[in-house]
């Protein structure tokens, strides 16, 4: 991937997506903490924190990291405007001495040096997504902003794999989430990290305008009640495809089809009198987009009536040149449904020689989630695109990641958070983190080193550690080894600073990366977990230092 030269000069990177994202966006006690390590002359103690997860989502065994441009775009643009530290002065004690104002007032993120996993790739608990290293009072007036721009985004974008992991590459994903959302951010946020996670396209305009991810939508239950009957429609005429004839009364051409469905041998038994303001509804959409017809046909009866109303109003597009897009089913049984649609589709390509007509598009919604593509796929179904909401972008089946920042290092130091549950226990020093891949091409284990330690190499044999768990360890020789993070934003160190890919790149990067873990990580049913090591040295050190802070209990 491209790296630009140092390139921290902030008017090069926009602000956040969202203006409320401020220097103001965080918890007070970032602030109360600032100003005690400023009194105490300690604002400038150089601070390492990693931010980091400590169990993947949803009861899988991976995660999709997303929201890290967000981030850099808050570091870029990190300021206190006057307003802003009015309002501190405001809310802080009048105690507070002055000299802090103009402390913040001076304050930026040119100090400060972020590295982190790419955007895109999947990652596992405990190994650091973003590594935090500046003045301490700084890093810490980060800490809720970043875990808040990472925490739904990598949450939703997973969520958006695993939708895709069920229903399989080759079905159309649609984001239908934006009522449904956790307010306006909820749903911009949804729209584009669902689609980094593997979704083609979102019915959310203003995500569509911000990012370039492609729209696409179909037409609601009121459109098709709206319409009382057929006699509505004043202006029934259509223009052929190519423009060289006129149908004068394109409703009737439809009604004239609904009569030859009714008498065909194959299809007559299937329904009898349709509902006519649907058939109106749908005229009226035809009669608007020609060449994207499509209809949502279960308003009143799928199979009595909007299907058989879609086909009559198809074959008069088709007499004039035009190609139907298809239905969506957004009520009853899926499944059922899809495939009594498909069969009448395909009985009508034969019966009338209509080419692919039995490939007619067939979406589908409906409160759908992981489990009902599942049981959907278990039971067979004929449905071509799926549009999601609810589930998808409030992630219901698991509303938050968890994930963490805490320091491992100040003025060289290591640090240590201990904790009764061994799995809070926080890994200490400034790391550096590797992927080793093995003889078929998959990610075998992720690899925590110290800064300074020889990086493994390919070819050679390596002791990976479990961080807490003696036992637990295994030589790996890896075939290749991925250094995991990079540089994106260099502070004062003079290193390269790693370009932001655009969100097709990153969504492209996600897909890939997805791909290429081992099948049985992804399986939705007990997946084996993916290791998270250690090395040797790393492995000594952490118990030494947990030995050395934790105080010795005495018994009496
Ligand atoms: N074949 C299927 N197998 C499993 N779940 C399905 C299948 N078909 C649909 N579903 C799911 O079952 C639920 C049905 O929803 P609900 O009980 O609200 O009925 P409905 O079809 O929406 O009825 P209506 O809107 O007419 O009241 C939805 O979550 C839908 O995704
Ligand atoms: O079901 P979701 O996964 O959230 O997908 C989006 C839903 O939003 C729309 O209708 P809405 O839910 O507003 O009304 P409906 O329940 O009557 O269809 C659409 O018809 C879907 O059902
Ligand atoms: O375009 C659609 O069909 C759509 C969009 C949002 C929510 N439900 C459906
Ligand atoms: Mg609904």
């Amino acid at each position: 991937m491209a790296a630009v030269a140092n390139g921290q000069k902030k008017e090069g990177i926009d602000g956040p997506t969202n203006p409320m994202v401020t220097p103001l966006l965080t918890d007070l006690y970032q602030f109360t903490m600032a100003y005690a390590y400023w009194k105490a002359g300690k604002h400038n103690d150089r601070a390492v924190f990693d931010l980091y997860f400590r169990r993947n989502p949803f009861g899988g065994e991976y995660t999709v990291f997303a929201g890290l441009e967000e981030c850099i775009k808050l570091i870029a643009n990190f300021r206190f405007s006057e307003d802003e530290i009015a309002f501190i002065k405001e809310t802080l004690p009048t105690s507070c001495e002055d000299g802090f104002y103009d402390y913040l007032r001076g304050l930026d993120c040119s100090n400060v040096e972020i590295h982190a996993i790419s955007e895109g790739f999947v990652v596992s608990p405990k190994i650091p997504l973003l590594r935090v290293e500046g003045p301490v009072a700084v890093a810490q007036l980060l800490e809720t902003p970043l875990v808040n721009l990472i925490n739904y985004a990598s949450l939703v974008a997973t969520n958006a794999a695993r939708h895709r992991f069920v229903a399989g590459k080759s079905k159309l994903l649609l984001e239908f989430g934006l009522r449904r959302a956790h307010g306006p951010d909820g749903g911009i946020g949804a729209s584009k990290y669902c689609y980094m996670g593997g979704f083609d396209a979102t019915s959310n305009v203003a995500a569509g305008k911000l990012f370039g991810i492609p729209l696409r939508g179909t037409h609601s239950h009121s459109f098709v009640s709206s319409f009382m009957s057929p006699d509505e429609i004043t202006e029934k005429s259509l223009h052929s495809s190519d423009g060289s004839h006129v149908c004068e009364d394109f409703v009737g051409s439809a009604q004239a089809w609904l009569s030859k469905l009714k008498r065909s041998n194959l299809l007559g038994g299937i329904f009898g009198e349709t509902n006519q303001s649907e058939l109106a509804a749908f005229a009226s959409y035809a009669l608007a987009f020609p060449k994207n017809f499509l209809a949502l046909v279960d308003t009143y009866d799928v199979m009595r009536s909007g299907i058989p109303n879609f086909c009559a109003i198809a074959l008069a597009l088709h007499d004039l040149g035009y190609k139907a897009v298809g239905i969506r089913l957004d009520s009853g049984d899926l499944a059922y449904l899809s495939c009594e649609a498909r069969n009448f589709f395909i009985t009508i390509e034969k019966e009338f020689g209509v080419p692919d007509f039995g490939k007619t598009n067939i979406t589908a919604s409906n409160d759908l989630n992981e489990e009902t593509l599942d049981a959907l796929n278990k039971q067979g179904h004929e449905v071509d695109a799926f549009g999601i909401g609810t589930h998808l972008v409030t992630c219901y089946a698991q509303p938050a990641l968890g994930v963490v920042f805490k320091l491992v290092e100040i003025n060289n130091q290591p640090r240590i958070k201990l904790s009764e549950d061994v799995s809070k226990v926080s890994i200490p020093c400034k790391k550096r983190s590797y992927r080793l891949y093995g003889k078929e091409g998959y990610p075998l284990v992720d690899l925590m080193t110290g800064e300074n330690e020889t990086p493994p190499k390919a070819g050679e044999r390596i002791l990976c550690r479990h961080p807490f768990i003696e036992s637990k360890r295994a030589y790996v020789v890896p075939q290749r080894v991925e250094e995991l993070m990079k540089c994106y934003w260099p502070g004062r160190s003079g290193k390269v600073r790693e370009e932001l890919p655009p969100l097709k790149v990153i969504r492209e990067r996600c897909i890939k990366h997805l791909e290429q873990m081992r099948p049985d990580h992804m399986r939705r049913l007990n997946p084996t977990p993916y290791k998270v090591s250690v090395s040797a040295k790393l492995y000594d050190f952490i118990h030494f230092l947990w030995l050395n802070e934790a105080p010795v209990g005495e018994l009496q």
